[in-house]
């Protein structure tokens, strides 16, 4: 995070120079991309802008037209505006409120994200609905299965729900309507689920996280536990399972898997709890997880 002075104000408006601005232009858009488990491959494919602009893009050596911006923004299923200005916004006291935002670091948001959910989001109906959220290979599945047993309440996994919706697999959904798509599935399908199920484990997809209405509507309505692993874990355990295809579609093995894991640690963070899964037997971590869960259910 950027130091400033007690005193000194939160500057208003950018006053950035041209260089220092699509460094940070390169920045917001590896990071958006890395928070939706998008590999540059996937994203040049879905935007139509070549993987080689891309890459001069996010080292900040691009200086794109609106029409490019446009097609990347659209592709992560993003305004234009939330891409090229952090501070955009029409109403001068969201601009304010942005602009105090930004120098936080991913830790500090997530804390200014529940004190303002404690004070403008109303009560929260969580009912006993306990929602597992992690990187592939955390365990959301396998532990989530497990523990539904335990408590005798029903498990939904969200990704098999928006697959009988869709009516083909996630990796056809992904490959024929595209990522946009995909998230607006899962928000569907998830306050469906919210509302047809009072008590239940509920197993959500590593990018649940990616879009921030559909993760704040799971924060809100459901006990959400952040199953943790090492990187290094989380990969072996998906390569373990035959998967090939580690983060969705993503094949671009460790360094893509730590930055994933980097960009959305802060987000998986706001879950109300966590368990840490690293260097633990299936059983241990059962147990840690069980007692977890009837602490926040009650
Ligand atoms: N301590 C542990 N916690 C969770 N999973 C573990 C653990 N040790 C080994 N595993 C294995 O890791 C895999 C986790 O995969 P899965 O449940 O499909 O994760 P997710 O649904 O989060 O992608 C399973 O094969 C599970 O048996
Ligand atoms: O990490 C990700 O971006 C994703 C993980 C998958 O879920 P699992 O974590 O259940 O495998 C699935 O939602 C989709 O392919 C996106
Ligand atoms: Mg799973």
């Amino acid at each position: 995070m950027r130091q400033r002075t007690q005193n000194e104000a939160p500057p208003r408006r950018s006053t950035l120079g041209i260089e220092d601005y699509l460094a940070r232009l390169g920045d917001r858009v590896r990071a958006a991309r890395a928070r939706r488990g998008m590999s540059r491959k996937i994203l040049a494919r879905d935007s139509g802008v070549s993987e080689r602009y891309l890459a001069q893009l996010e080292s900040g050596r691009g200086n794109p037209s609106v029409a490019v911006l446009h097609q990347i923004a659209d592709a992560m299923d993003m305004s234009v505006m939330e891409l090229a200005d952090p501070h955009g916004g029409t109403d001068p006291a969201l601009a304010e409120i942005l602009s105090l935002l930004s120098p936080l670091d991913g830790g500090e948001l997530a804390e200014a994200a529940r004190l303002l959910e404690q004070r403008f989001a109303g009560s929260s109906t969580r009912g006993n609905r306990i929602a597992l959220i992690g990187l592939r290979g955390a365990g959301k599945t396998t532990l989530g299965r497990a523990l539904a047993e335990k408590l005798g309440v029903p498990f939904i996994e969200l990704n098999r729900v928006i697959e009988q919706d869709y009516g083909a697999s996630i990796g056809e959904l992904l490959s024929l309507s595209g990522q946009p798509a995909f998230r607006r599935y899962e928000n569907r399908c998830l306050n469906q689920i919210l509302t047809d199920y009072e008590e239940a484990v509920i197993s959500t997809g590593g990018g649940i996280v990616a879009n921030p209405e559909t993760y704040t509507m799971l924060l809100r309505r459901a006990h959400t536990i952040w199953l943790q692993a090492s990187p290094e874990e989380h990969m072996q355990r998906v390569v373990e399972q035959g998967d090939m295809r580690p983060m969705e579609q993503n094949r671009e093995a460790m360094t893509d898997l730590r930055a994933i894991l980097e960009a959305r640690a802060p987000l998986y963070d706001r879950a109300e709890a966590n368990v840490d899964t690293a260097g633990e037997t299936l059983e241990t971590s059962l147990t840690k997880l069980t007692e977890t869960a009837r602490g926040l259910i009650g």
